[in-house]
């Protein structure tokens, strides 16, 4: 989506879940601070990405799901802790891209970050995933959700999977197909935060 679009989005969401801007702008500049060169610029998804069909992978999966997840031909996103769902049916795999906000472990990132392009978030209630996995990891895509800078890069989304899809558009990718979302399945904050996720997603034309 546009920029300008975002931002109208991210000042609703600001307000619906009292986020502070400020807080969601100290993570990026600690991310930026502590990776340095470790910071990839985006030509290397848009190698990966552009004109390609992507699959993007939710965490609510079936043994057919991965049975397509196998076969699937494109390029294979998954969204934050999809990657420990898949991994209960197909138990080495590797996307090719992560997306991710790093609420799962530090081993597991570290591992699929030497066999797959990481794509990590800083906001401002992750401030400790931040310090604890990127002085771990090599070189990774940083984002935003506030103003992007530098090598920090805002594509449009809020949780992993909606954001993924965003970087997908972003980079032109031929066809966008989600498995493994099902909105109704959360309770509490999960389920407020996956409303907004069902939102971008049907503003981007991926739902
Ligand atoms: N029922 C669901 N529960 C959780 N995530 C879902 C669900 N359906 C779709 N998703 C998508 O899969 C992504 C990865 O799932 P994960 O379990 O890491 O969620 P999360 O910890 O809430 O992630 P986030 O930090 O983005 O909120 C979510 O960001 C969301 O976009
Ligand atoms: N500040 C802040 N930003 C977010 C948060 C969150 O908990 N706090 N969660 C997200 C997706 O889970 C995405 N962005």
């Amino acid at each position: 989506m546009e920029f300008e679009e975002w931002i109208e989005f991210y000042r609703q969401i600001l307000i619906d879940f009292n986020f502070s801007k400020e807080e969601d702008e100290r993570s990026a500049v600690v991310m930026h601070s502590i990776a340095r060169e470790k910071l990839m610029d985006t030509l290397i998804l848009e190698k990966k990405i552009g004109g390609k069909d992507v699959l993007i992978i939710g965490p609510i999966l079936s043994e057919d799901d991965a049975e397509e997840i196998r076969e699937f031909e494109g390029v294979k996103i998954t969204a934050g802790k999809a990657i420990n769902a898949v991994r209960e049916f197909i138990p080495d795999f590797v996307p090719d891209i992560h997306v991710t906000d790093m609420e799962e472990s530090d081993d597991l990132l570290v591992e699929i970050g030497e066999r797959c392009i990481l794509v990590l978030h800083a906001h401002g209630d992750n401030i400790d995933r931040v310090m604890s996995v990127i002085p771990k990891i090599g070189y990774f895509v940083g984002t935003t959700q506030s103003i992007p800078f530098d090598k920090i890069y805002n594509f449009g989304g809020f949780t992993d999977g909606d954001r993924a899809a965003c970087m997908a558009k972003h980079f032109n990718a031929n066809g966008i197909k989600l498995i493994g979302f099902d909105f109704e399945r959360a309770e509490g904050l999960k389920k407020k935060k996956l409303v907004w996720a069902e939102r971008i997603l049907k503003h981007e034309g991926v739902l």
